[in-house]
C-alpha cells in the first residue's frame, strides 16, 4: 500500500489540527448570491471571500465546482478565491469531473497547477486520467458511486463478473494509486455503498458529497468516508447559502451552519 502523497499528508494535518472533515462546497451561483454583491465588480469573489472568512476555522478544505465558474469572471473569481483559500492554510479541490483522450486530459490536468485536488471521471479509462495521477503531490478524486439519484443508472450495472461497475472503478483506482493520489468521490445518499466500498478500498480516501441540501447519511459519511483518519464530507449549498435571507450577515448564518455540520460529523468521527 503506498503512503499518502504530498496532497493527503497535508490534508491529514489539517483534519488534525482543525479537527474537521468538511468540505466547504463553493457553488458561488449567481442566482443566489445577495443582492448587494451583485453590484461588485467580481460577485463570485466578493461571495466566497466573505464565506471563506466565516468559514475557515471548520473548513477541511474548500471544494468549488468548476461549473459556477466557467466564463471569463468566473476564473478570475476562482484564482482569487484559491489564493485567499491558500493564504488561511487551506487546501482547495476543484470539483471538475474532468477526463478526455491522453492529449486533452493532459491540458485539464494543468489546472492542477493552481489547486491541490481535483475530482475526475473514470469512464474514459487509465489514459485519461494519467495526466492527473502523473501529479505525484496533487489529489485526484475519481467518481465512483455518485449522489443523484441517476447515480445508480450506469454505476450499478452488474459484469459479467457479477460486480456492480462502480466496485470495479474501486479497484481500477486503487490500483492507479501507486503514487498515493488517489480518492474516490461516493456519495453520502449511497450508505450501503459506501460501507461496501470502504471494505473493499480501506487505503482510498472519500470525498462524500450528499449531506445537506440533498439528505444523505452523514454518519455513513463519517463512518465509511474516512481511510486512516483521511476524508471529506462535503455540503456546499447548506453551509454558503444557509444565510440566503439574512442580507448584509449571510455569511455568519454560512459560519453558523460550518460549525453545525463540523461537530455533528466529529460525534461520528474515532
Ligand atoms: O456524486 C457527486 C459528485 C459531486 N457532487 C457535487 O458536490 C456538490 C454538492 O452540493 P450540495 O449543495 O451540497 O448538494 C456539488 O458541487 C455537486 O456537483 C455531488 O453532489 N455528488
Amino acid at each position: 500500500m503506498p503512503e499518502f502523497n504530498a496532497f493527503f499528508e497535508t490534508l491529514r494535518e489539517r483534519i488534525d489540527r482543525e479537527d474537521t472533515v468538511v468540505s466547504v462546497g463553493l457553488d458561488a451561483d449567481l442566482d443566489r448570491i445577495p443582492e448587494h454583491l451583485l453590484e461588485k465588480d467580481l460577485p463570485r469573489w466578493a461571495f466566497n471571500r466573505r464565506i471563506i472568512d466565516a468559514t475557515h476555522e471548520y473548513a477541511a478544505c474548500y471544494k468549488p465546482n468548476a461549473a459556477f465558474y466557467e466564463d471569463a469572471d468566473g476564473w478570475r473569481s476562482l484564482r482569487e478565491t484559491v489564493a485567499y483559500a491558500h493564504g488561511k492554510d487551506v487546501p482547495v479541490l476543484l470539483d471538475a469531473k474532468r477526463g478526455d483522450i491522453g492529449n486533452t486530459a493532459r491540458k485539464y490536468a494543468e489546472l492542477l497547477e493552481h489547486v491541490d485536488a481535483i475530482t475526475a471521471n473514470p469512464y474514459m479509462g487509465r489514459d485519461s486520467l494519467e495526466p492527473f495521477l502523473s501529479k505525484a503531490d496533487k489529489g485526484v478524486f475519481v467518481l465512483c458511486r455518485t449522489s443523484n439519484p441517476g447515480g445508480s443508472d450506469l454505476q450499478d450495472l452488474e459484469l459479467a463478473s457479477g460486480e456492480p461497475l462502480y466496485r470495479r472503478v474501486a479497484a481500477l483506482a486503487d490500483l492507479w494509486n501507486e503514487r498515493g493520489n488517489v480518492g474516490l468521490v461516493v456519495g453520502a445518499t449511497a450508505p450501503a455503498e459506501l460501507e461496501e466500498l470502504r471494505g473493499e478500498v480501506p487505503d482510498l480516501p472519500f470525498l462524500v458529497p450528499g449531506v445537506g441540501a440533498q439528505g444523505g447519511d452523514t454518519e455513513a459519511a463519517v463512518e465509511h468516508g474516512l481511510a486512516d483518519g483521511v476524508g471529506l464530507v462535503n455540503s456546499s449549498r447548506g453551509i454558503i447559502f444557509a444565510g440566503e435571507d439574512a442580507g448584509e450577515d449571510f455569511a455568519k448564518a454560512s459560519g453558523q451552519a460550518a460549525k453545525r455540520l463540523r461537530d455533528r460529523l466529529n460525534r461520528y468521527r474515532d
